[in-house]
């Protein structure tokens, strides 16, 4: 989402944007070459024609090839990432497959089955969001590769619309069963003797009226956003498991091509592949068919024909029985063996190394003060909800001194704030903190919310407060390398009307899928109004904040003026006193209606949670609103 301008109808505020122009693409999708099926198959007889008993169409037609990306690089990126995190699964990645004359080197004798299926990571949880996309959904270039294939058996590309200045493509997909089904002509002429018409289901068509479009974006960070068209219908009339059943996908596909292309025989490469049922079904390949599987192995087989195949390691053809575990010397000739148990551990995750584990803990505690999930909104508002949450000392000193990080959290509290940011929709800090601490900002949470997602789709936004334009903005700033690896979003900087931004960090920041917010509404102080501010954030769809510093930030959030916009407060207290001369939070003092020192302000609703060595301290600051 790109920041838009908005106008205040009290004072001019905001201004912003569109993104910065991106080069030419350079990955434009490359035609499958597929030889055309024709051959023997030992195994089974003579090789069948194409999809006799299904009710699916041949993959191999140009048309039925809705994937708009090559597969292969997408699949052996994945699993090069996955063999560089797993050294049991150092095998050379497959071959450019479009090349059927390309005989893979035979795999080494006892080569493990068990990465015959390698699953890109959440892969089934990925696919029904893919499935779903209900909310936009914003990923990389490399993910839509990875995962795209794994879709294709549902998203069928319609057309593309290439911006003018061919920065910015456009894909229009529908849903598979969208389509108008194909009646078989009446005019068809009458097959030759002896030659049986193809078992042809018609499959049902023209039942789902779901479309979406693709847009892809590149600049210093690419970037592909996928929307509901307007006019699709909210939801698919069918459920993913069907369209699984009816069609299989390029991802589902490249897996039976990668085995078929090595010499396996197809009941060889079906049995293993339907042995990991449970990958399988997450892939999509539910109603894979061993016919699917010849049909793919005869391409191969003609291009080699002298090619004997075989069954994989621990499997052996028995006649009259077709292709069976192999008995181990334990075992009788005549017994069936054993039904083995599958591994149900998902494919290695290629994890940032930086990644924190889920907490193991509860943190219900913490829910009171959070921000409700939308169904759940009751009122309309005109801010975000707004979460305060910072480490502190004793003695209220979140720095031993301005410009420095000190590090107060301990383990546990560290996951807590990352379990923090997972819950907000943007994480916002005065750019006194960006120049002492050059953070990251985003969630390094494995799993839902961090890391693990698709993309930065679940990542908070990074939200830096920099008036006069202060920090100079460089590929190297932990945000900005953050988002290139795809592991948060880009900030955006709130700056004034006055500011000096550089023509080159303004392109480089949006190049990044970050943005500039220029708001022109100040308090007495001659201050950006922190309402102003928060008004601009939720006319972009931020929802809830974090506020996580520094000083200056904190003590003027913590007037009682700003009462009515911060809901709650979360202090992660460390047992330290960091002393006289650090960055304290202690905002200005108060006296009462005779002149005498009041407390500045008092949460209400508090609760005090011991966790590890720190003390976490939840309360609220705005007070509900009172019924009407
Ligand atoms: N322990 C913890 O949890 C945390 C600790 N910290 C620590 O805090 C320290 C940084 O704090 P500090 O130096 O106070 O910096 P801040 O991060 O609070 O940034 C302050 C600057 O932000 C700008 N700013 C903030 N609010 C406004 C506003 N309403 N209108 C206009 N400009 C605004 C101003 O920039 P300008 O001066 O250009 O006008 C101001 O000087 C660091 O040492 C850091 O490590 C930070 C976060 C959390
Ligand atoms: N919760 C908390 N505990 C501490 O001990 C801290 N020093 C901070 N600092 C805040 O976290 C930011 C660093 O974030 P990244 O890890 O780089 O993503 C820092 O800038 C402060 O906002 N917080």
């Amino acid at each position: 989402m790109a920041p838009a301008s908005h106008e205040s109808s009290a004072v001019p505020q905001v201004v912003i944007t569109t993104k910065a122009p991106a080069p030419p693409r350079t990955d434009q999708p490359q035609p499958r070459n597929e030889p055309n099926a024709k051959g023997k198959d030992p195994d089974a007889g003579p090789i069948p024609a194409p999809r006799e008993d299904t009710i699916d169409e041949d993959p191999s037609r140009p048309t039925d090839t809705p994937a708009p990306v090559d597969l292969t690089g997408a699949l052996e990126k994945q699993a090069q990432r996955s063999d560089a995190n797993d050294p049991s699964r150092q095998s050379s990645p497959p071959k450019n497959n479009n090349d059927a004359n390309d005989t893979e080197p035979r795999p080494p004798a006892g080569e493990s089955t068990s990465s015959v299926i390698d699953n890109p990571p959440n892969l089934a949880r990925i696919r029904r969001l893919l499935f779903e996309c209900k909310d936009p959904i914003e990923i990389t270039q490399e993910e839509f590769e990875t995962y795209w294939p794994f879709v294709d058996n549902f998203w069928v590309k319609q057309r593309t619309n290439a911006s003018h200045d061919g920065h910015c493509t456009t894909e229009y997909y529908m849903c598979r069963l969208r389509r108008a089904t194909n009646k078989p002509s009446e005019t068809k002429p009458p097959l030759p003797e002896g030659k049986r018409p193809r078992k042809r289901r018609a499959r049902e068509g023209g039942i789902c009226n779901v479309s979406i479009k693709v847009v892809r974006f590149e600049g210093a960070y690419s970037a592909v956003t996928i929307y509901r068209t307007p006019g699709s219908d909210a939801a698919h009339s069918h459920d993913l498991e069907y369209i699984d059943r009816v069609k299989r996908n390029s991802g589902v596909m490249e897996y039976v091509r990668r085995e078929s292309f090595k010499g396996y025989l197809p009941s060889s490469t079906y049995k293993v592949l339907r042995e990991q049922k449970e990958k399988l079904d997450d892939a999509g390949g539910s109603g894979l068919n061993v016919t699917d599987v010849r049909n793919v192995s005869a391409k191969w087989r003609i291009q080699n024909p002298e090619v004997e195949l075989r069954t994989h390691e621990g499997w052996e053809y028995v006649e009259g029985r077709g292709v069976v575990k192999a008995q181990t010397t334990s075992q009788t000739s005549q017994q069936d063996p054993p039904p083995t148990l599958t591994s149900t551990s998902t494919t290695t995750t290629p994890l940032p190394i930086d990644t924190l584990s889920f907490p193991t803990f509860s943190l219900d505690f913490l829910e009171p003060y959070l921000p409700t999930l939308p169904k759940h909104h009751k009122e309309k508002r005109e801010f975000p909800h707004v979460t305060l949450s910072y480490a502190s000392s004793m003695d209220s000193k979140i720095s031993l001194r301005a410009g420095m990080q000190t590090v107060l959290s301990g383990p546990e509290a560290k996951l807590m704030t990352h379990y923090l940011r997972s819950r907000h929709d943007a994480i916002l800090v005065g750019v006194g903190t960006v120049l002492s601490d050059n953070p990251g900002l985003n969630c390094r949470l494995e799993g839902a919310g961090g890391f693990g997602g698709l993309g930065r789709m679940w990542q908070p936004r990074p939200v830096v407060i920099d008036p006069t334009g202060r920090w100079p903005i460089h590929p190297e700033d932990r945000m900005l390398r953050t988002a290139v690896e795809g592991k948060g979003r880009a900030p955006w900087v709130v700056v004034s009307p006055g500011a000096s931004i550089n023509a080159d960090h303004l392109m480089m920041l949006k190049g990044y899928g970050g943005d500039f917010l220029r708001i022109m509404e100040y308090n007495l102080a001659w201050r950006i109004r922190w309402e102003a501010i928060l008004r601009s954030l939720a006319l972009e769809g931020i929802k809830s904040v974090m506020i996580e510093g520094g000083g200056t930030v904190l003590n003027e959030l913590l007037n009682p003026e700003y009462s009515n916009i911060v809901d709650s407060i979360i202090v992660t207290v460390a047992p330290t006193y960091l002393g006289q001369g650090g960055v304290s939070v202690s905002p200005e003092s108060k006296q009462d209606v005779g002149g005498n020192p009041n407390a500045a302000l008092n949460p209400h609703n508090v609760k005090w949670t011991p966790l590890g060595q720190n003390v976490i301290m939840c309360g609220k600051i705005r007070s509900p609103e009172p019924p009407k």
